[in-house]
């Protein structure tokens, strides 16, 4: 099933100097590269506004590889035809022989690991749910329907936009596959006019009629605590990774070794749906081990009484793929599902009150910065004879049975 990427047709891209810009501070450490928020001292535009930059090092082969395709995949998302509101685009890239950097734009609301460990009981209400899982099922069925399979599918990878809506982010565990024979694009309503758009609450996606059943009214008003900026993507709410993704996201398939497609991903999103009502994942053991084991073998166990959002999650949560919502038409088969009902996927983007929206303070942090070769440098160069951080991801080790050991 899987393929070589192939290389559509693309817009060259802008040469990201990095003498010019300065970085403010770290937003994140991955795996394999660090994320510095930045900003162009060479601009003139007092408009100009601070962006996200990752630089990766080409210390081994794999790096180097995983980089190239994650370029790859924004170059072809910012082509104008394959631009999707809940998917980043490149800004500018950078290659020199030790490093790789590129630009995207900044999402100054951190990630939805974070905002949901700031909920006072860890969960999400339905309604909130619905938001973030409506724009994450399009930006799947996007780069779906551009042949490319996510593979990496948590709350971390999730980043709040300035305007509230989700960004996906880390591509470098995406994969080319053969496209789905029924492409689902997402298509934005052109008849919509601004004044529609004015002060849109995503509660109105969903019918009056709809609130009823759903029991929306009864939440919290929609507008709730505005986040804050936080220091860096760890929070107390990390879990620990293993070679690539999460384990408890990874899904049977993918264990067991039989080969994979598109609905990795719909497994994903339905260990994260869970993990949002539930504040914890379905499957999750005391080692590596014990957790593939109930992705394998255990029924996620669900409290309460069954309702719409718990038969979406358990129909996401088929172990076997070919019985798995959207294992047929893809994304079109869960926008159908009940707990969408109502829900006006065509507006999804006019929604200008989303349960919550980052504090603006960008201004301020336009000023000064350091440099950010000097800095990656002397993080590569520190030996670390401390101990490593509770709040640091394990470092990136490669076994025989890693599911994803092929790329
Ligand atoms: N555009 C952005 N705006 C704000 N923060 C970002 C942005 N891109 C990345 N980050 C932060 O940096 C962190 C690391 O980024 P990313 O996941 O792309 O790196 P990685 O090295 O590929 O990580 P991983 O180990 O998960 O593969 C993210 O979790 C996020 O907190």
């Amino acid at each position: 099933m899987e393929t070589l990427p192939s290389s559509p047709p693309s817009s060259p891209p802008e040469i990201l100097e990095l003498d010019s810009i300065k970085a403010l501070k770290i937003l994140g450490k991955g795996a394999t590269g660090t994320v510095f928020l930045a900003h162009d001292v060479a601009s003139t535009s007092s408009s100009s506004s601070p962006f996200a930059v990752k630089l990766v090092h080409k210390s081994s082969a794999s790096s180097l590889r995983r980089a190239r395709w994650e370029i790859e995949v924004l170059r072809r998302l910012s082509v104008d035809s394959n631009q999707n509101p809940f998917l980043p685009r490149l800004l500018a890239s950078f290659e020199s022989p030790e490093y790789f950097a590129w630009a995207v734009p900044y999402c100054s609301g951190g990630d939805l690991n974070v905002l949901l460990h700031r909920q006072n009981d860890g969960v999400f209400s339905s309604s909130v749910i619905r938001f973030y899982v409506a724009e994450i099922v399009c930006a799947l069925e996007h780069l779906h329907t551009m042949g490319i399979a996510y593979r990496d599918l948590k709350p971390e990878n999730i980043l709040i936009q300035q305007s509230g809506h989700v960004t996906l982010t880390d591509f470098d565990l995406s994969r080319s596959l053969k496209k789905p024979t029924r492409p689902q694009f997402y298509q934005p309503d052109p008849e919509l006019s601004t004044d529609r758009k004015k002060s849109r609450s995503f509660s109105l996606l969903i019918s009056p009629a709809e609130k009823n059943k759903t029991g929306l009214k009864k939440t919290r008003s929609a507008r709730v605590n505005p986040i804050n900026r936080r220091k860096t993507s760890f929070s107390s709410g990390e879990r620990s990774n293993s070679f690539v993704g999460t384990d408890e996201y990874v899904s049977p398939e993918v264990i067991r070794g039989d080969g994979h497609d598109f609905a990795v991903d719909w497994w994903a999103l339905g260990v994260l749906t869970y993990e949002m009502m539930y504040g914890e994942t379905p499957f999750k053991g005391k080692s590596k081990k014990e957790t593939f084991c109930n992705v394998l073998m255990k029924e996620p166990e669900f409290a309460g009484k069954p309702n719409d959002l718990t038969d979406l999650i358990r129909r996401l949560l088929v172990k076997d793929p070919n019985r798995r919502l959207g294992c047929h038409r893809g994304a079109a088969e869960i926008k159908e599902h009940a707990f969408f009902s109502g829900v006006r996927w065509d507006l999804l983007t006019e929604v200008l009150r989303p349960p919550f929206i980052p504090l603006r303070d960008d201004g301020k942090l336009t000023v000064g910065g350091f440099d950010i070769r000097e800095h990656f440098e002397k993080l590569r160069t520190t030996p670390s004879s401390a101990p490593p951080s509770p709040l640091q991801s394990p470092p990136h080790v490669c076994r025989k049975n890693d599911p994803f050991i092929d790329f």
